[in-house]
């Protein structure tokens, strides 16, 4: 095996380079950097063509994870017919790269960059890249928690520039929410929003909290804090955080720091 070789497999050094990375793994949060998504630590799922997956977090203890999240890569002609096994699964999409199509229910719906879908669980769903280019976006899933006597919650299907950020209280709008699903509507069982800090803006105090992140950065720098740890985050980057991780950050500039972030809501906890 050649340098070319691992090249064209995404950039393993050669073994004469010892590369001091940024991937963390703890009790309490992992941080994989753009880095080490490399073409080796792929996935290909059953029943989809032409496409491959980053699998950034998935349930580990069997009871106190609520997500798994995925970066799905589908080639021009790719897609599934059959995406989701599980029918306890609810899912959120939200396309970073190209334009993909997705059919629910016999309705298509056009999804590009920026686009968000809320796909109930149970729903049965298609994807397609009908582009010449590849398309990526994340897949985010998480067992619905029904809850009696409220129905089920809609499908949503749009795109973030529908949606004004939210200027967090006293931050003078330098820390803002960008919201898909109303917080209120008790329906829904997970939120996927978007974070913007301006250059230089906190999050000012250590939150810390039940609600479990995926933290995925779509553009700018940080140092974000993660339980006792200072760790430098950029575009490409992913966190996975425990209920109560303790969490803070300072954006670093030129630009905006802007995150997707998962987060499980509005549920009562399971009493053993
Ligand atoms: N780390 C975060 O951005 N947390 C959010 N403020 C949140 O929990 O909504």
């Amino acid at each position: 095996m050649n340098r070319d070789y691992y090249s064209k497999l995404g950039g393993l050094p050669p073994q004469t380079e010892l590369l001091s990375s940024k991937a963390v793994f703890t009790t309490a949060y992992a941080v994989i950097p753009r880095s080490v998504m490399t073409d080796i630590v792929t996935s290909v799922l059953p029943h989809w063509t032409g496409t491959r997956a980053w699998v950034l977090s998935r349930p580990l203890s069997g009871f106190s994870e609520t997500f798994s999240q995925y970066v799905m890569e589908v080639q021009p002609g790719g897609g599934s017919d059959r995406p989701e096994p599980d029918k306890r699964a609810e899912a959120v999409l939200f396309v970073v790269e190209g334009d993909i199509t997705v059919e629910l229910d016999g309705v298509s719906h056009a999804l590009r960059s920026g686009s968000f879908a809320y796909l109930p669980a149970g729903s049965v769903w298609r994807l397609k890249n009908d582009g010449s280019s590849a398309a990526k976006f994340h897949w985010i899933r998480k067992a619905f928690q029904e809850v009696d006597g409220l129905e089920p919650p809609p499908a949503i299907f749009t795109h973030e520039d529908e949606h004004a950020i939210s200027a967090m209280p006293d931050t003078d709008g330098r820390w803002g929410t960008t919201r898909f699903i109303d917080p209120a509507d008790v329906r829904y069982d997970m939120h996927v929003n978007i974070v913007t800090l301006e250059p230089g803006a906190v999050i000012p105090f250590m939150e810390t909290h039940v609600m479990e992140h995926g933290l995925y950065v779509l553009e700018g720098k940080a140092v974000y804090r993660l339980n006792q740890d200072w760790v430098e985050v950029e575009a490409g980057d992913f966190m996975w955080l425990r209920s109560f991780c303790p969490q803070a950050c300072y954006a670093g500039g030129p630009g905006r720091f802007r995150y997707l972030l998962y987060k499980d809501v509005n549920r009562h906890m399971t009493l053993w």
